[in-house]
């Protein structure tokens, strides 16, 4: 277990020293809970530029985490060490009980598999439909009959409500059915672990909380673990079972949702309120 102090990488500020420990799992629940994906003192660096600076954080199966955080702070880079997109320079990866960085390109492959990523965008190709973009996976990565395509796509599309887009191209259509084109797309394989990078990016609050509703309608009806990272603290809010924050590089707290709205912790209690006054300022 982390002290405050480790938490600034041992210098004492004054604004994380009040705090109470860094509990790798959420209070009483140790036992029980299983992790399909586990961040072991990750660190990582770009040049002399330290962006994780020993990240450990046990995601919680079958729950929604939401990742919260400064602009800049790693949440991104974070999740492309999930995935095995950046290797750290430091710590283990461990997903589905292997570190991913422990295996060959082709069982890295195989693990990622079992993700389903949501980016910001949706990350559509603009030259294929909305459907041939759902179905590229299916094409990709099983030897499924055109029929069986059609019934899985068809049945995904029908969740996010995109049915009468199906012969549209991304760029006829607007951000939000671009989100959930990418939503259904991510959905596809059955992923056992969900990923979103800013799903609410670019989106009014009505729009934004629809998505919500989606991620949470289809948490429900699929399970899986989903990981979100967001700026939106209404999003967080309402769709996640737990949150973790993440501040220069290191992870300050982690627990379920409510606890940390109600945390002492300084920064944190900052964050969430988007207070002007605290240890986070412009720089
Ligand atoms: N491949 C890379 N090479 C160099 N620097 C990088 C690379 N990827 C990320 N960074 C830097 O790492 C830092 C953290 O980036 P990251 O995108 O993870 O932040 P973030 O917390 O997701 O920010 P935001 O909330 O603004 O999206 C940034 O300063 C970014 O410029």
């Amino acid at each position: 277990m982390s002290t405050s102090d480790d938490l600034v990488g041992g210098n004492v500020d004054p604004w994380l020293s009040v705090s109470e420990p860094y509990q790798p799992d959420p209070p009483g629940h140790e036992s029980d809970l299983t992790h399909s994906v586990q961040i072991r003192d990750v660190r990582k660096a770009f040049g002399s530029f330290h962006v994780l600076t020993g990240l450990n954080l046990n995601f919680v199966d079958n729950a929604v985490t939401t990742i919260l955080g400064p602009s800049g702070t790693g949440k991104s880079v974070l999740l492309k060490h999930i995935v095995g997109l950046l290797e750290p320079d430091h710590g283990e990866v461990v997903v589905f009980g292997q570190n991913i960085w422990n295996v060959s390109e082709r069982e890295r492959q195989e693990i990622r598999k079992r993700f389903g990523v949501l980016f910001q965008d949706g990350a559509l190709f603009g030259s294929m439909n909305i459907y041939d973009n759902v179905a590229f996976p299916l094409r990709k990565h099983t030897d499924k009959s055109e029929s069986e395509i059609r019934k899985i796509v068809m049945a995904r599309l029908e969740e996010v409500g995109l049915t009468r887009a199906v012969n549209k191209a991304p760029g006829e259509v607007s951000g939000g059915m671009k989100k959930r084109a990418g939503f259904a797309r991510a959905l596809v394989l059955n992923p056992s672990v969900v990923m979103f990078d800013e799903p609410d990016s670019g989106l009014d609050p009505v729009r934004t909380s629809l998505l919500n509703d989606l991620i949470l309608k289809l948490h429900a009806e699929h399970g899986g673990t989903y990981i979100l990272v967001t700026h939106d603290i209404r999003t967080a809010r309402k769709v996640s079972d737990y949150v973790g924050v993440v501040w220069k590089g290191k992870l300050i707290h982690y627990g379920e949702t409510e606890e940390a709205f109600n945390s002492d912790l300084p920064f944190v209690r900052q964050f969430l309120s988007g207070d002007s006054v605290g240890p986070l300022g412009m720089d």
